[in-house]
Parts: C-alpha cells; sequence; structure tokens
C-alpha cells in the first residue's frame, strides 16, 4: 500500500471514457418547473410542454426556490414579474447554488429586457404573445444538451473499472459533505479500504485476474452501504474510500465489519498473501471532529494513519482512529 501525500489529495485523476451516448434525435421527457403567476399563461404552456414533458408550476419566487430544491427539475420557465421577487433575483440565487447549470429561459414582455436576463445567468428568453412551436423547440434543445452534460458528467466521475464513483467526485463530495456536517454539527465517518498484499496477488495471478477481482471487490463493497447518502469511490490503485454522513465511529465500525465480512464471503482465492489464503482487506476509520473545524485534508490524513496501523499491525483488521 502506497500511503497518499497531501498533495495528492487534490489531484485529479484521468478521465477513462468508456462509452459515448449517441446524441438522441427526439429530446427524453424531462421535468420543467414554470414560475408564473398567470394562471391562463401557465395553462397554455402545460398544454404545450405537457405531451412529452411533466411539468410543475409556481406562482412566486420563494415556492419557486424551494421546489427547486424538492424536485430538481431539468429546466425552468420564469417570468421577469412575479408577486414577490422579481425573476432575476430568482435566477441569480440559483445560479449561485446547485443550480448554475441547470437551464433558465425567461418569459419576457419583450426584447428590450434581454440584456438583464443574460446578466443574471439566463440561459434563454422567450417573449410574449409566446409562439407555442418556438417555445417548444427552445426548450427541447435546452433540454437535449442539458442531458448530454449530465452524461458526461456521469462519465467524467465513474471509475472504469469497477462501475463506481472515482476520486475525482470523492475529493468533490467529501468537501461539500466535511462542510454540511461542520455547519449542521453532524457526525461524518470515513473508511480508507486497502486490499492487502495486492502486489503479489498480480505478480501471482496476473494483471487481469487483479483487475477482475477489484472490480468484484468493488460491487461487494458497495452492497454493503444501506443508507442513501453513504458513498463509496475507488480512491486509488487498490485503495476504496467510503464515506458515512450522519454516522458516528461505532456505527461506521459496523459497516467495516460487514465490508470485511463480505470480502471474506467472496472467497477469492489468494495463496500468495502473507495473511489469509483468501484476499482481504484492512480499513482504516475516522470521524469528522466537526467543533474544531476540521478539514477534509485532516480528516483523509488521520483515517490513512488508521489504516497504516492496521497495515502495520498485521492486516485484516480495522482500525479505529477514535478509539
Ligand atoms: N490489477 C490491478 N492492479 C492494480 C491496479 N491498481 C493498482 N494495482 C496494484 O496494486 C498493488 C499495490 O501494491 P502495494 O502498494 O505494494 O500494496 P500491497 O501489495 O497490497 O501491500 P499492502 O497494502 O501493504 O498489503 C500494485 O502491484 C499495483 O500494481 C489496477 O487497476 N489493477
Amino acid at each position: 500500500m502506497r500511503r497518499p501525500a497531501k498533495s495528492d489529495i487534490n489531484v485529479a485523476e484521468d478521465l477513462q471514457v468508456v462509452d459515448f451516448p449517441f446524441p438522441e434525435s427526439e429530446p427524453r421527457s424531462g421535468r420543467v418547473l414554470l414560475v408564473d403567476d398567470d394562471s391562463q399563461l401557465t395553462e397554455l404552456l402545460t398544454r404545450i410542454l405537457g405531451t412529452r414533458h411533466e411539468v410543475l408550476i409556481a406562482s412566486r419566487g420563494e415556492q419557486a426556490l424551494q421546489m427547486c430544491l424538492q424536485h430538481r427539475p431539468d429546466l425552468l420557465l420564469l417570468d421577469l414579474r412575479l408577486p414577490d421577487m422579481d425573476g432575476l433575483s430568482v435566477c441569480r440565487q440559483l445560479r449561485a447554488g446547485e443550480f448554475a447549470a441547470t437551464p433558465i429561459i425567461f418569459i419576457t414582455a419583450g426584447s428590450e429586457e434581454e440584456t438583464a436576463c443574460w446578466e443574471a445567468g439566463g440561459s434563454d428568453f422567450v417573449c410574449k404573445p409566446i409562439n407555442p412551436l418556438t417555445l417548444m423547440h427552445r426548450v427541447n434543445a435546452h433540454l437535449a444538451l442539458k442531458f448530454q452534460a449530465d452524461s458526461l458528467q456521469h462519465l467524467a466521475y465513474k471509475d472504469s473499472l469497477t462501475g463506481i464513483a472515482n476520486r475525482r467526485y470523492f475529493i468533490e463530495r467529501i468537501e461539500a459533505e466535511c462542510g454540511s456536517a461542520c455547519r449542521d454539527g453532524d457526525p461524518l465517518s470515513l473508511l480508507l479500504i486497502d486490499l492487502d498484499c495486492f502486489k503479489q496477488y498480480n505478480d501471482g495471478y496476473g494483471h487481469v485476474a487483479g483487475d477482475h477481482s477489484l472490480a468484484r471487490t468493488a460491487r461487494a463493497l458497495h452492497a454493503c452501504l444501506k443508507r442513501p447518502s453513504d458513498f463509496i469511490a475507488r480512491f486509488g490503485g487498490e485503495e476504496f474510500a467510503c464515506l458515512l454522513p450522519g454516522t458516528p465511529a461505532p456505527q461506521a465500525e459496523r459497516v467495516a465489519e460487514r465490508m470485511q465480512a463480505a470480502i471474506s464471503a467472496l472467497a477469492i482465492e489468494h495463496k500468495y498473501s502473507s495473511v489469509a489464503p483468501q484476499l482481504t482487506l484492512s480499513i482504516g476509520l475516522a470521524q469528522l471532529h466537526g467543533l474544531y473545524g476540521e478539514t477534509s485534508v485532516e480528516l483523509l490524513e488521520r483515517a490513512d494513519q488508521a489504516l497504516y496501523s492496521a497495515k502495520a499491525e498485521g492486516r485484516n483488521r480495522i482500525a479505529n482512529a477514535e478509539r
């Protein structure tokens, strides 16, 4: 096992694109949020778009922001004038957060409002009175681009050998999870998981068999996670990293034990191992000390120290930094 240097932690791995989706001639259906207090207009737009897309309606700006968080629309059609706030500030708020790339099409009274729409971060605009054909094509074109961007991002975050998330995605997630755990005072645990004597495995059985066993291990580890917020990535060659939001160290240790049992149940022969006649794991566990403003790098370092101890103490074991 190679202990990662601190500087490694932000190094993104190369993209390994396995396949590439062909552009769809017909855009697939999307979820469109209509934000307008004019019920006649929303009825008309629902008739135009509702045959292909799921249409949700908000009549106020605050309601639209809430619905975005709750329903995660693929596209917004946003009126400039709303009863509680203007559409421009709804757009700016969405752009500042996790909806930075969601297409937002403004509905304007005239083209003189165009500049304000672009400056607020709008993707496009349509003027009243609305031409149904123009609107439908604009919406479909923006959705097609959005879905292509989504698939590319999905590929960029995926480890092609194992099919689970890659290091790039892990680094983004750990930053975000550490931030929200510190803010909310919630526990967050990290497991660093490393296959034992894997160099000997490759040397003895060959690299192709090594790849195959890595992929089986990744699937088995992934299957040990029970909560939707739990998440595992391939962190490096034969090393995995697992984040368990809302989970204190004692519960995280149960997950680590489950992982060891799952690998043991796979019973992958390893006659070259100095530890056991089959493939085994060493796991380092650390919990975020959010109250002290600990960073993701420090959490990674402590989990890595724990993993190092697990290896030094004989491998095939869990070392808990919190004990
Ligand atoms: N087959 C295969 N092997 C890999 C891959 N990535 C890393 N490895 C191998 O994993 C091995 C890791 O070796 P070491 O870092 O010495 O660790 P180890 O032999 O598992 O020893 P300990 O961790 O101390 O138990 C090396 O032989 C790498 O070539 C991969 O994608 N496929």
